[in-house]
């Protein structure tokens, strides 16, 4: 299905300090000069949200966490709650990346969990999935991705504002993407994935590409059918690069 406005949101990961609020000002400033013509957002680290809100305040940059924990509150040392994002300014929030599925061993029921922390909270969740190159390369990444989106979307998602992200393992920080033809393959399983999870419910929500999105290549990647965005890492830490990924879409 073709999405009417896309979703192009900037995973900065754990990068960027007080000094860097200045690309978020330039987008801002940018984007002020020159529309959009698709939601854009920005996930900087948590310490860097209630800065970067004041800083976005009055713009059409949206904002993000790049986690969050299933509980409200309690004693999870080191833990941020989705109602903490929202109070810090926060609209959005990436959960399920592979870097934490990989480093912090979170399953699909973790991502599921903390995808309703994120609904009751208010934030809208951009829910990552995608294959190892292991999978891909044993013709897994279909099952893979269904499974995921099969064990990672409650079944409260259905009305509610939310994206899926696909973005092979592969793909990420490596330089490297798939075929366009793969991303198309991919993007329909998991389009077909969500609605037999979601019913009607699975069918409008944006399904972004992430891994390796950059100036050079954005444009073919979201021309792709059913690639309702994108999820970008390094290309998004620069606002000029960012850019370059903005107007493509
Ligand atoms: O969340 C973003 C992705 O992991 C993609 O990162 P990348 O654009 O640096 O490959």
């Amino acid at each position: 299905m073709k999405q009417s406005v896309k979703l192009v949101a900037g995973n900065w990961k754990m990068n960027g300090l007080g000094a860097s609020l200045g690309e978020a000002e330039a987008l801002k400033q940018a984007l002020t000069e020159q529309a959009a013509g698709c939601r854009v957002a920005l996930c900087p680290p948590a310490t860097l949200i209630e800065r970067m809100a004041r800083v976005l305040a009055g713009g059409a940059v949206e904002l993000g966490g790049q986690d969050c924990h299933a509980e409200a509150s309690g004693a999870f040392t080191g833990s941020v709650s989705a109602e903490m994002l929202t109070d810090a300014g926060a609209n959005l929030v990436i959960l399920g990346h592979s870097e934490r599925r990989t480093g912090f061993g979170e399953t699909d029921a973790d991502v599921a969990a903390k995808t309703e922390a994120a609904l009751a909270a208010g934030l809208e969740p951009i829910i990552c999935i995608g294959e190892t190159l292991a999978e891909r390369e044993a013709g897994q990444a279909i099952e893979i991705v269904s499974h995921q989106i099969a064990g990672s979307l409650p079944l409260s998602l259905s009305g509610k504002a939310f994206a899926v992200a696909y973005e092979p393992v592969w793909a990420i920080g490596t330089g490297l993407t798939p075929t366009l033809e793969q991303i198309e393959e991919v993007h329909a399983a998991v389009r077909a994935a969500m609605v037999a999870r979601l019913g009607e419910g699975g069918r409008t929500a944006p399904i972004l590409y992430g891994g390796s999105v950059k100036p050079s290549n954005a444009a073919e990647i979201l021309a792709v059918a059913e690639v309702g965005g994108a999820l970008v890492g390094g290309a998004s830490l620069k606002a000029a690069d960012f850019l370059g990924i903005i107007r493509a879409a």
